[in-house]
């Protein structure tokens, strides 16, 4: 769990974060959003003390991220941002390596855990693991710089922007790839983006930030009910809102039993892609498949229609 109290910074007389409470809890995700400038970058950035708050208390698992020195603290959390900041003339496998080598891991135990990740990761350890970064495309280097902050086993993990240089279709896998990571790790993770999909896909609670405020921190679906302020009501996009009730959940949380025809919608697909795929195929009900393949059951154009209406 991580407990922000009252945390304020300043630079001069302006406070870049202001006043700031909220509690993250334990194996969530939670995503800071909000207009450029308006503090998210620095509020995440005081989690693991690369800026010092001007006043106000940080816990992680009730312990005062200030009573570790700096340096352990930020290898006990892991830290992605955009452009994946990994090593240049470093391979693959020692990029990944870097944490667990700094704290004295056994040999055995770095290589089992630098393929492990890599082959969480769909990157072919054989393959991947001796190349330096510049041998590998964007949306490889961006899964490797995640693999890297991951290495430690951290409890841990804030993401700043981490896929924003990502291609749609990458981008889309990388958030897939994400959840399936925290759900395998049971990590907890603070994430900042721009990108409104992006976080109502992800995030158990969305942290709304305006002018270094946080003015509401709400499940995506409370948000959607009641937003707290015009300013999330204009972030939300009032003719998105039914899309992005149905970016939520997963085509796996709205199968019906009996069998359809056509192709099969993947079980883990969001209901708003699932939508898509009920429009374009230009079917009423399509089959649903288990990752393994197995149909489960079929998903409704009904369903999702009554599933996109406000919530009573
Ligand atoms: N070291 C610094 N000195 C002075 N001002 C700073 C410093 N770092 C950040 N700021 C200011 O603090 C404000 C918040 O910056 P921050 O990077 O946290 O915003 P952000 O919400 O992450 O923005 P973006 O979405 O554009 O990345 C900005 O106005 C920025 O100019």
């Amino acid at each position: 769990m991580i407990e922000i109290k009252h945390i304020t910074k300043r630079y001069g007389d302006t406070a870049v974060v202001s006043d700031v409470s909220l509690t993250v809890e334990p194996h969530t995700i939670t995503v800071v959003v909000g207009t450029s400038g308006s503090g998210k970058t620095t509020l995440v950035r005081m989690v693991n003390r690369l800026v010092e708050p001007t006043s106000g208390t940080i816990s992680i698992d009730g312990e005062d991220n200030r009573s570790v020195p700096d340096f352990e603290l930020r290898r006990r959390i892991g830290y992605a941002i955009q452009g994946h900041g990994l090593f240049p003339h470093r391979t693959v496998a020692q990029n990944i390596a870097t944490v667990p080598t700094l704290l004295g891991w056994e040999k055995a135990r770095i290589n089992a855990k630098v393929e492990e990740l890599l082959t969480l990761f769909q990157l072919d350890p054989d393959t991947f693991g001796p190349r330096y970064p510049h041998e590998l495309s964007g949306g490889q280097q961006q899964r490797v710089g995640v693999a890297r902050a991951l290495a430690a086993e951290p409890n841990v993990l804030l993401m700043d922007e981490p896929f924003g240089a990502l291609d749609p279709i990458i981008r889309a896998k990388a958030q897939d790839d994400l959840i399936a990571i925290q759900k395998h790790f049971r990590t907890t993770i603070i994430l900042v983006t721009h990108d409104m999909e992006e976080a109502f896909h992800l995030a158990d609670k969305i942290a709304v930030m305006d002018k270094g405020e946080v003015v509401q921190y709400a499940t995506p679906a409370e948000m959607l009910v009641e937003p707290a302020t015009p300013f999330v009501e204009t972030l939300i996009g009032a003719s998105e809102r039914p899309f992005r009730l149905l970016s939520i959940e997963t085509a796996g949380d709205a199968v019906e039993p009996g069998s359809a025809e056509g192709t099969p919608i993947p079980a883990t697909l969001s209901q708003r892609d699932a939508l898509s795929e009920l429009l374009w195929s230009g079917r009423s009900v399509l089959p649903v498949a288990a990752p393994d393949g197995a149909i489960i059951g079929k998903i409704s154009l009904e369903a999702l229609v009554k599933r996109a209406a406000r919530p009573q």
